[in-house]
């Protein structure tokens, strides 16, 4: 795997080598994030677009984004409109915690995904226990395992967002039959960003016959960014031009046009 995204996976996997596999106990399925982000539910937005506003500190492409306080910022997120949080928990370059996802459950009602590059069952088991209500599955990292870790998820009563960033992922993604498909505008081997991508693709998984809830990932700034993606998806997921913003919740008003 090239490039940043091969030396995070590395990282990962070394850092989750000892884990104990097992993940406990069956959960039952509360479907609370997948409710959040299905058509309609965002309700009063202009676009009806729900937003999935993340919990970011720090990333490989910007460095450092801003010093936040996880639960002020979701509660901020919340207050500004957004229908969902999602919390980095990876330390090393997205300035990420435990803490950080525990502190957000704690501070909102909104549902919560763990984003992290799961790469071991143990990761599914840990954001199950923070209280997260799903969790990111990345194709371009678990591959082929990508219906062994649908089904640890389901085990666990999470939500899966499986996320891909081009045809041949998508197409893997839509051989395990997701509820909820991302679809990422960030080439994470190269970080360079095209607003093209989730359009495109979005385009190629509806005609597809997939039914289920689309996400758009990253590089959104503006509501005219936003108007690339209104009728094709369902929730679109922004993290840096929150976070950076200073004004959480003023930032997630002005996006979402209110
Ligand atoms: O900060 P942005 O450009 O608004 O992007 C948010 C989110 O899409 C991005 O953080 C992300 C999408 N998929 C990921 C996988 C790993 C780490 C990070 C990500």
């Amino acid at each position: 795997m090239p490039g940043v995204l091969g030396r995070i996976v590395t990282e990962r996997a070394a850092d989750y080598r000892d884990a104990d596999p097992h993940l406990g106990p069956a959960r039952p399925a509360h479907r609370r994030f997948e409710a959040a982000l299905r058509p309609g539910a965002a309700g009063s937005t202009v676009e009806t677009l729900a937003l999935i506003a993340e919990v970011k500190q720090a990333s490989p492409s910007q460095g450092a984004i801003a010093a936040l306080d996880p639960a002020q910022a979701a509660r901020a997120y919340a207050e500004g409109g957004a229908s969902a949080i999602s919390c980095l928990t990876e330390p090393r370059h997205f300035g990420g915690s435990p803490e950080a996802l525990r502190a957000v459950v704690a501070a909102t009602e909104l549902p919560v995904l763990r984003k992290d590059f799961v790469v071991h069952p143990a990761m599914l088991r840990e954001a199950a226990e923070w209280g997260a209500s799903a969790a990111l599955l990345m194709v371009s990292v678990v591959g082929e395992r990508l219906p062994e870790f649908l089904d640890m998820a389901e085990h666990l009563g999470l939500d899966a967002l499986v996320e891909v960033h081009d045809e041949r992922e998508l197409d893997m993604a839509l051989a395990a039959g997701p509820r909820i498909l991302g679809i990422n505008n960030r080439d994470l081997t190269t970080l360079h960003i095209d607003l093209a991508v989730s359009p495109r693709l979005m385009a190629h998984a509806r005609a597809a016959g997939f039914g289920g809830v689309l996400v758009a990932e990253s590089g959104y700034r503006t509501p005219a960014d936003l108007r690339g993606v209104s009728g094709l998806a369902d929730a679109v997921l922004v993290g840096t031009s929150l976070a950076g913003s200073g004004d959480l919740a003023g930032a997630t008003r002005a996006l979402l046009g209110r």
